[in-house]
């Protein structure tokens, strides 16, 4: 099957392109990138005015399966996915049970490729059922295919077990990721803390329980040289952090999600709980600096933290509920209205935080648009204009705190190893 993508902005950060060109894509793989290609009898995709960039990928997605399959199956993730306009996601251990050993990640990793959607990428858990105590087999898990470590979900508490989870961790040659939250600081909390958890009468995390965190796994990585990403960074004081580990060349990584640098926590009120998420949404300061340190590079992954629930747990009093909203399938959009289009990101800075910069972190190749390379394509149309519709989702979740918002830029088709796993119904496709 030959599929050619005609007159489109091609976006490879990799590359250092971006520039109209067409795209031939034959036998999985791309094999030409030109000016004005001609391809007898191939599928052609009309990309003109459209946006061309190596496949998404999303470092951060709760995919449920095994254990809680009534939030999220890896099926319906993964559709979510790639109408996200993802072509892989690593995802998170804190399934039942959790992925703390190799016969969980292989059962993820087969699942995932019978399906033939989105590549999937499992992380393994850094201690025993994530339970802080014992470490994990890491070596089993990276022989299994685990592409990082961590016990995502929940802080690791103890500093001396996360040291040691360090040490073995750098040995296996996989990055810790952090879930930064100091457990008695974050304590009985369900939003941020600060004036408007006050007037809504509901106890507050304050951001020092995740720059507490932060600054001790960055004292870690630095005494253990193993190298620490800092997973959905909520705080101001958290950036400066990060920032300042970076300037001391400490091989330290962090994420942002889309929530965390659209809402703050004004939107708690009225209590939706689809705006209860951990780390909660925060205040204008965090969210402005979080905004820079996208901008100025501090913050290298943009990162949805995807995590689906039933509308069963959401729909409960908002102290009751549970932490997460999905992200998957607004994850493009928002990056256009926050960060492309008032010019903090340039689309090639954005497509770089969501392909090349995870890609590396995860030890991943296909991060490219060179020919040869594997054809994991997104298209995404930046004048394309639709309204949130949560009934519409192909996850399984609806725990979204933008259903009803109107978002512009969004993914048009996805292919992954030159299969279009994805295609929008305006996309022009003969
Ligand atoms: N972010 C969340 O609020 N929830 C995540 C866990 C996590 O990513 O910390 C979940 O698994 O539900
Ligand atoms: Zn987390």
């Amino acid at each position: 099957m030959r599929i050619l993508i005609k007159g489109g902005r091609i976006i490879d950060p990799v590359e250092n392109k971006d520039k109209t060109l067409d795209v031939l894509i034959e036998n999985g793989k791309i094999s030409a990138l030109e000016k004005k290609l001609a391809a007898d009898g191939a599928v052609t995709v009309d990309a003109s005015g459209l946006l061309v960039a190596p496949g998404l990928i999303d470092m951060h997605v709760h995919l449920r399966e095994p254990g809680y399959e009534a939030k999220e199956t890896i099926e319906t993730g993964l559709k979510a996915a790639v109408r996200g306009g993802f072509t892989g996601v690593a995802c998170m251990p804190n399934t039942n049970p959790v992925a703390d050993n190799q016969t969980v990640i292989k059962y993820i990793i087969d699942r995932a490729s019978a399906l033939g959607l989105a590549r999937v990428w499992p992380i393994g858990a850094l201690t025993r059922g994530s339970r802080g105590e014992q470490l994990t087999e890491m070596a089993d898990l990276k022989n299994a295919g685990a592409a990082a470590l961590s016990d995502d979900g929940r802080p690791v508490a103890g500093s001396g077990i996360m040291r040691r989870a360090m040490q073995y961790a750098r040995m296996v040659g996989l990055t810790v990721i952090s879930h930064c939250e100091d457990p008695e600081l974050a304590a009985g909390g369900s939003m941020n803390e600060g004036f408007i958890s006050t007037r809504l009468g509901l106890k507050g995390i304050p951001g020092a329980a995740e720059e507490v965190m932060v600054a001790r796994d960055i004292i870690l990585s630095e005494l253990t040289g193993c190298p620490l990403h800092i997973a959905h960074v909520s705080t101001r004081g958290s950036v400066r952090l990060v920032r300042e580990a970076k300037a001391r060349g400490l091989k330290v990584t962090a994420e942002a999600t889309p929530h965390h640098f659209t809402l703050t926590d004004a939107a708690v009120e009225g209590y939706n709980t689809s705006t209860k998420v951990n780390p909660p949404l925060r205040g204008e300061a965090d969210v402005a600096a979080i905004k820079e340190g996208l901008a100025d590079g501090t913050i290298d992954v943009i990162a949805t933290d995807h995590a689906p629930h039933t509308m069963e747990e959401k729909d409960v009093e908002y102290d009751s509920a549970p932490f997460g909203l999905v992200g998957l399938e607004t994850a493009v959009g928002l990056v256009w209205r926050e960060l492309v289009r008032p010019g903090i990101l340039t689309p090639a800075e954005a497509v770089a935080k969501m392909t090349v910069n995870p890609a590396r972190l995860l030890g991943i190749e296909k991060d490219t648009l060179r020919p040869g390379a594997v054809a994991d394509i997104t298209i995404i149309d930046p004048s394309l204009e639709e309204t949130v519709d949560p009934l519409s989702f192909a996850s399984k979740g609806r725990n979204t705190p933008f259903a009803g918002w109107k978002l512009k830029g969004l993914p048009v088709l996805t292919m992954v190893g030159g299969k279009i796993v994805y295609s929008h119904a305006g996309i022009k496709i003969l």
